[in-house]
């Protein structure tokens, strides 16, 4: 919270959320897209069961240091891996090495312009039945302004869009901190 950027750390409603997908899916493998302060890592971290793994991903480790600290104290430092590198190039990663169609659950938390190549990979890494969460997708009302047409605007309200048509998915859109997309692949 003392970090200048505190703004981008999700809120604590999401964290019971994560926590209850993670348990509702019986999830060992997770894949994070945007790691930041750590705080939602560790909320679904301290939900998993033994073995259960957390792939952090993020651009930036001078943001997802920051956590380090706290997945230490709680334990939970074995269960997230974290990996520094654009994530669309770790996803590919993934889907390169064999791993296509093997995790139980994404969650998406990071820039907004890139969400729609995450979340077309993370639909081919997750298995059936897998759920993807895809955080922001009320974007502070912006979707519903017309007058907003920014760049994370745009992705954001196109993602939207697409999800709500997609028929690889069932879909949930919760009124949950900015906005929580549930995608459960079928
Ligand atoms: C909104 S924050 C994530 C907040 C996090 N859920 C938390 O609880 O603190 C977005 C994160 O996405 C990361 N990010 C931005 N572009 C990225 C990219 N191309 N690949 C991976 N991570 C990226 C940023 O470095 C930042 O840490």
């Amino acid at each position: 919270m003392k970090h200048a950027r505190a703004g981008m750390c999700s809120p604590p409603d999401s964290i019971p959320l994560l926590q209850l997908m993670v348990q509702l899916l019986n999830a060992k493998k997770i894949v994070e897209v945007g790691v930041f302060t750590g705080y939602t890592s560790l909320g679904m971290a301290l939900a998993l069961p033994e073995g259960g793994k957390v792939y952090a991903l993020d651009i930036s480790d001078d943001y997802a240091s920051v956590g380090k600290p706290f997945w230490r104290a709680a334990g939970v430092e074995d269960k997230i891996d974290l990996l520094i590198a654009p994530a669309s190039e770790t996803l590919s990663g993934f889907l390169q090495n064999g791993q296509e169609g093997t995790f139980d659950m994404g969650f998406i938390d990071a820039d907004k312009p890139g969400y729609d190549d995450y979340y077309e990979k993370l639909l081919k890494l997750l298995r059936p039945g897998g759920v993807i969460v895809v955080d922001n997708t009320l974007w502070d009302g912006m979707v519903i302004k017309s007058e907003c047409q920014d760049d994370n605007t745009l992705a954001i309200r196109a993602l939207n869009d697409k999800i709500h048509k997609d028929d690889r998915v069932t879909i949930c859109m919760l009124p949950v901190s900015d906005g929580v997309t549930l995608a459960l692949k079928k």
